[in-house]
């Protein structure tokens, strides 16, 4: 079963999204299955109405677990694409069948290996899956007011920071929020280097829609290191 538009709008709305990911090579990456459903559980314990996660397995085992609307990625690295998130159709279709509720993809305008642009990506997509609710991963405000006149429901800056060319700020990027709230008349997540509760309340506060939360709360590689390199 997949929420629809509205349901998923109304979960989210000035909620933290637990993003629950880990990639193989990762201390919480288990190859036999999915352990994942496990932290998503804590989240929901918590008060998350909404999980972001990684791979059809765990979007499978998470909506399972937590019964939530579910944001569904999948990163995958391609010879020739630049892009890594939810890359190629294939992908997309993978968590159409997963049944992922949202899905979230890659929407720079970087170098995609089939040729396609980023336009002519997003428009099959919502001509093969018209009810199909688009969060578009993006790093620069060119790139999500352009993917907001393609037509997702959603963007987010999950990439400001990770390509070459956007702005590397430390800490989670208030500028490009500020800036495309502004511009676009669809939700604006903040996503990104949201590491206190503090940085996400300000968010919201801000006007930023919802915030994603990743590393933070569920990886505890990233959060024993930042504690270790505090004594340093
Ligand atoms: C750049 C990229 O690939 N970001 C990924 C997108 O799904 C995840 O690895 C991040 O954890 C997520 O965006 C949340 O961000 P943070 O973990 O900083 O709270």
């Amino acid at each position: 079963m997949r929420f629809s538009k509205e349901e998923v709008l109304k979960a989210m709305k000035h909620s933290i999204i637990v993003s629950c990911q880990a990639l193989p090579g990762e201390p919480l990456y288990v190859e036999e299955k999915s352990i994942m459903y496990l932290m998503a559980r804590a989240a929901k314990q918590a008060g998350a109405t909404c999980i972001r996660t990684n791979s059809v397995r765990d979007v499978i085992a998470i909506k399972e677990e937590t019964k939530l609307p579910v944001i569904g990625l999948i990163k995958k690295q391609y010879e020739g694409y630049e892009s890594y998130i939810t890359p190629t159709l294939k992908e997309v279709t993978e968590l159409v069948e997963a049944e992922a509720d949202v899905i979230a993809l890659d929407c720079t305008m970087r170098r995609r290996g089939d040729g396609t642009t980023i336009n002519e990506y997003i428009a099959k997509i919502k001509e093969l899956y018209p009810d199909l609710v688009l969060m578009a991963d993006i790093s620069t405000y060119e790139e999500g007011v352009n993917a907001w006149k393609c037509g997702v429901d959603l963007v987010s800056t999950t990439m400001s920071g990770y390509t070459p060319y956007s702005l590397k700020v430390e800490g989670p990027d208030f500028e490009l929020v500020k800036k495309l709230i502004e511009a676009v008349d669809i939700p604006v997540i903040a996503e990104g280097r949201v590491h206190t509760p503090e940085l996400a309340k300000a968010m919201l506060e801000t006007g930023a829609y919802a915030v994603v939360v990743g590393g933070a709360i569920t990886r505890p590689f990233e959060i024993a290191t930042r504690f270790m390199s505090a004594i340093k």
